[in-house]
């Protein structure tokens, strides 16, 4: 797992050999143990160059070992042996030094990088802190604002920006191993007592305590309840305070803490979840590694309002040629400006030139005729869609992919205005479609496996994280927000605020609860929806049946609040008060709470004290059981794929693993329990009442949840 040759005469080369990044497992720490103990102790080997194979350096401890019982090497010895010896060691970075692999990388006396290389501390974003003397000594070797920086944020740096900060002595364009050994040989026999980072001293800015304080404050107020950012500060404190040994240990107390936590538990699964749903498969039995993608050099953007604007930077930045319709002259022209916008304060950011160039903008659906891939983004109405469908279907050249990026509406219907159904398939992005990480990729029944692993492909492209999923109402995501929303409106006819339940959200760790999410994407999209339904009617003041529709328990209250002209922040009023249409900031309104008031009054409700955790386990577990009636229906592959829509697409705090993740950290039985407990006490609920799939996971003992898809399968062959 670790090899040692002797190169140019004098350099031992130590590879690192653990496809397909050369984690750290105990096999490679044995391996470098033992090359490094053999190059100090062979006098042939003048200085030593470590590498990593494959073009990769090392990513960092392996994660996989972590919840095992971990033998080998201790990370902290074997780098600080190699700090000591008297042999100059010299890390040879390719591709990537993250994590464990930049510490080990520090241990060595220099660096050189390749300049496509990239360098981080990211164990942040495992729920860990750089564990293996990281934290104490990147602050000894760049100083303690940028190393904070880099440790509470987990970011990667490129070759250049290590460069610039000091992590690393040289960047080369041309082969890093060469350029190692050449720097190793110049070295060789040099005094390494200026290169042990672990002896410096740590540089002490003025005004230590504010600029921790600081630092706390901003990890709190981003980390939304995260332990791990807040364990990072107080390590790199340890760094800028104490000396290095006792550093050291300060470090290791907080990695005890953090290591076995439910948290790092949550960020670890994710990471590996984002990395399992590219594996996707359908339950025709399409598969990942048996499709193949054609490739989309050109494409077509139908519908230029905030979405498909959205749709087009996206694939003008992935480097397609992009069609952008739009049909109305007037969203045309504001399209056009807000598109070169978005364009140009993207390539500012990535610093590179604006790709413009790449859309071209028709007015007439013609234009499409060429193109490889169509993605529909025009108003949320079946009727405009299926006739688009049929156009597309006659204009657009045979073999042509056309994409749905409806939210909701069926797949499968607007396939059947095609003459070639297997070529259409939903690409459901999320607003800002530019900026947002989620597709989902929804095959309909007679969506080729071809398509499907085009759109996959194409949203692994555009940098999303692609999830594919069945068709239904709403999809994976949409579906399941349907109860938990319904459930925050129950809540506020029997006695809650939209501030209770939005707190109760916020404290979890939601980004925004639902009612602040509600006034910002606006109350009438909803409203909408239900009208199309056949759900909403005006009119019905009062009586136990304004509270009813279709049998079931139903809240007016978005309707009633829509009637108002209360749209959200767009016209300044909604669940919350806003300073003017537009505004951002919400404040509470004293006229939303008397209407509750009257309402409630109205139709004989009472109003009963409602704490955090009956807000949770409402919203929570009829969303959760949401999501086991979309397993259930095979809707979504396995648990992995509705975490990785939550926590991407909605705002699920991935410190919490994503719903299923939590359902199953809470304790499948608990979940169970209270779920009758609450259909019990709202029987004209029906999505209280637990789906059948949880029932029998619970009898099956609540596997752990990479055992779920046994019982699924199971569940599945029985059917
Ligand atoms: C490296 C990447 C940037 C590569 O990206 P790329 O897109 O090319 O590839 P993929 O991401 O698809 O990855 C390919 C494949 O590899 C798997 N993988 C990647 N990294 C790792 C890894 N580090 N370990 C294991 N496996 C890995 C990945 O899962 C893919 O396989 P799959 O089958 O899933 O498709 C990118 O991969 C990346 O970003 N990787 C992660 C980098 C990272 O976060 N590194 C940090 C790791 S944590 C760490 O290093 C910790 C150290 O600081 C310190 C460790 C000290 C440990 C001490 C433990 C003692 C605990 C004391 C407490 C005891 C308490 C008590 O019980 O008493």
């Amino acid at each position: 797992m670790a090899q040692l040759s002797i190169v140019s005469g004098s350099v031992g080369l130590i590879t690192l050999q653990n496809p397909p990044v050369n984690a750290l497992s105990a096999a490679v720490r044995q391996g470098i143990v033992d090359t490094v103990e053999k190059a100090l102790s062979d006098p042939k080997v003048k200085s030593v160059v470590i590498r990593g194979q494959n073009g990769v350096f090392c990513g960092g401890a392996d994660i996989k070992e972590f919840g095992t019982k971990m033998t080998g090497p201790h990370l902290i010895p074997m780098i600080h042996a190699i700090e000591a010896g008297n042999k100059p060691m010299v890390a040879a970075i390719e591709g990537s030094a993250l994590g464990g692999g930049l510490e080990l990388a520090l241990g060595c006396h220099y660096r050189v990088a390749h300049s496509k290389a990239r360098l981080g501390l990211p164990e942040v974003t495992l729920g860990l802190l750089p564990a293996a003397a990281g934290s104490q000594r990147l602050p000894r070797l760049i100083g303690v604002p940028a190393a904070l920086n880099l440790i509470t944020t987990g970011r990667h740096v490129t070759a250049a920006e290590a460069l610039q900060l000091g992590i690393v002595d040289q960047v080369t364009d041309h082969d890093t191993v060469d350029t190692a050994v050449k720097f190793a040989l110049n070295v060789a026999g040099q005094s390494l007592d200026a290169r042990r980072i672990s002896t410096f001293p740590c540089p002490r800015p003025a005004e230590l305590d504010a600029l921790f304080e600081d630092a706390m404050q901003k990890v709190r107020k981003s980390a939304r309840g995260a332990i791990a950012p807040v364990a990072c500060v107080q390590a790199v404190r340890a760094a800028a305070t104490l000396p290095y040994a006792e550093g050291l240990e300060r470090e290791r107390e907080l990695m005890a803490t953090l290591f076995n936590s439910g948290q790092a538990r949550a960020l670890q699964y994710c990471f590996f979840a984002q990395r399992a749903v590219g594996r996707w498969s359908t339950p025709s039995g399409a598969r990942w590694d048996t499709s193949k993608p054609v490739p989309v050099p050109k494409a077509a953007v139908i519908g230029l309002g905030t979405m498909g604007r959205g749709i087009a930077v996206a694939l003008a930045q992935t480097g397609l040629s992009v069609v952008a319709v739009e049909t109305q002259e007037k969203q045309m022209m504001e399209a056009k400006q807000a598109v070169s916008g978005m364009l140009e304060r993207g390539a500012k950011r990535r610093g590179v030139a604006p790709v413009s160039d790449k859309i071209s903008y028709s007015g007439n659906i013609r234009a499409v005729a060429d193109v490889d891939l169509v993605i529909e983004a025009v108003f949320e109405d079946m009727a405009v869609k299926e006739k688009l469908f049929q156009q597309l279907s006659a204009i657009c050249k045979p073999g042509a992919l056309l994409c749905t990026n409806t939210s909701a509406l069926d797949v499968d219907h607007l396939a059947s205005q095609t003459r070639n159904p297997e070529l259409v398939v939903g690409m459901h992005f999320f607003a800002p479609a530019h900026v947002m990480k989620l597709l989902e990729v929804v095959y309909g029944r007679r969506s080729s496996t071809q398509a499907v692993a085009t759109a996959m492909q194409l949203g692994k492209k555009m940098g999303k994280v692609s999830v594919a999923v069945g068709n239904c109402r709403g999809f994976v995501g949409n579906r399941m927000l349907k109860p938990y929303i319904e459930q925050a409106f129950y809540l506020l006819e029997e006695g809650a605020t939209p501030e209770l339940v939005d707190r109760a959200l916020e404290e979890f760790g939601f980004s925004m609860g639902v009612f602040r999410m509600s006034d910002l994407s606006g109350l009438d999209v909803g409203w909408r929806v239900r009208k199309g339904d056949g759900l909403v009617e005006p009119g019905l003041a009062s009586g136990p049946s304004a509270r009813v529709r279709q049998g079931r328990r139903y809240s007016p209250l978005g309707d009633l609040l829509c009637e108002q002209g209360r749209f959200g922040q767009k016209t300044g009023r909604g669940w919350y008060q806003y300073e003017k249409p537009g505004g951002r900031v919400a404040r509470s309104d004293p006229w939303l709470h008397s209407f509750l008031e009257g309402y409630r009054a109205r139709h004989g409700l009472v109003a009963r004290r409602i704490d955090h955790e009956e807000v949770l386990e409402r919203c929570l577990y009829a969303l959760i059981n949401e999501g086991f009636h979309i397993l259930e229906d095979g809707i979504a592959a396995g648990p992995e794929d509705i975490d990785v829509i939550y926590v991407f697409g909605y705002g699920w705090p991935r410190h919490r693993g994503g719903p299923m993740f939590y359902a199953g950290m809470v304790g499948l039985a608990k979940v169970l329990e209270r779920l009758e407990h609450y259909h019990q006490a709202h029987p004209d609920v029906p999505h209280l009442q637990p789906c059948s799939l949880l029932r029998r996971l619970v009898a099956s003992g609540s596997p752990p949840i990479h055992k779920w898809r046994e019982v699924i399968r199971k569940l599945h062959s029985h059917l």
